[in-house]
């Protein structure tokens, strides 16, 4: 089994998580609060309140489980394609796959990383929704004190399960996304690269932009229903699970509901994205 994918995917995802951390802070604060108007008066209260440090709140946790999630997305990925095609990476600008084996290969990898992202993006969702400034005299403190008394403090309550809430929902959220957002790339590599050439470093970062933006496009919906439930109970009401919490959702704050934090994780998919590609494909390619 190749391991270069598992580990140029884990430092690719890494600086792309870097890059978009601030977004993805405002995007959950929208989805899951009621108390912002839009982008920029979430923005404007997070600096106002809590500084420049309130917006890479949660990011520690994230940058460790990278390592993880992204490497098992394009290991799995890269190592599904191989048992579907028999070519390996290099391979594959000469003899490419059918978009067929990349959405299945893409599927795949979607579904393994859900399961190894599901308790750090919980982790990650609560520390970001904590609104209060930190270390400020007076101010009540905050309920987790950082990612690790997060973790024990959710296994304590509700035991290893705890950890995996909203899981379902990053699933579904996950699999049929990766594989859109590996058939993107792969579709815009080919439009505008001459057969059996390596895409250029302007096309992959085009393509991974792009690639990023469409599969997020269709991954919001799941990721307000997956961040509600990992919120239930807390500043959330409680959902009697993943259906419960989309027909309330709909019923109390119409369609909407499920497009919230759609314009910023597209703002955040491309810079992530074209950069996760970008070093993905230049690390593969120095190792030969
Ligand atoms: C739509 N989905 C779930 C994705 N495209 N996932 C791949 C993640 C890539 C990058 N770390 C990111 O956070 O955008």
């Amino acid at each position: 089994m190749p391991a270069e994918e598992f580990v140029a995917g884990w430092i690719s995802g890494a600086l792309g998580l870097v890059l978009g951390h601030p977004f993805d802070t405002v995007k959950v604060r929208l989805q899951t609060q009621t108390t912002y108007r839009g982008i920029v008066d979430c923005m404007v209260k997070t600096y106002r309140h809590e500084s420049l440090l309130g917006f890479f709140k949660g990011m520690s946790f994230p940058i460790a489980s990278i390592a993880v999630v992204n490497s098992v997305l394009f290991g799995v990925y890269s190592n599904a394609l191989l048992a579907l095609t028999a070519t390996s990476h290099q391979e594959r600008r000469a003899q490419p796959p059918s978009y067929t084996h990349v959405f299945i290969a893409g599927c795949t990898g979607g579904f393994l990383q859900a399961y190894c992202l599901a308790p750090f993006d919980l982790i990650k969702v609560r520390l970001q929704n904590q609104t209060e400034p930190r270390a400020k005299p007076g101010s009540p403190p905050p309920r987790y004190r950082g990612p690790m008394h997060c973790a024990a403090s959710i296994f304590q309550a509700e035991g290893p399960r705890g950890l995996f809430r909203g899981a379902w929902a990053l699933t579904l959220r996950d699999t049929p996304t990766l594989g859109i957002y590996f058939v993107t790339y792969e579709w815009l590599c080919r439009q505008f690269t001459l057969d059996g050439q390596t895409p250029s470093s302007g096309t992959v970062l085009v393509a991974g932009g792009f690639a990023g933006i469409t599969s997020w496009v269709a991954a919001t919906p799941l990721d307000v229903i997956k961040s509600r439930m990992q919120m239930a109970g807390l500043k959330q009401r409680a959902y009697g699970g993943l259906l419960d919490c989309m027909v309330s959702s709909a019923r109390q704050e119409g369609l909407g509901v499920f497009f919230r934090g759609l314009t910023i994780n597209s703002a955040r998919a491309f810079p992530v994205n074209a950069v996760t590609f970008l070093s993905y494909e230049h690390l593969l390619l120095s190792w030969g």
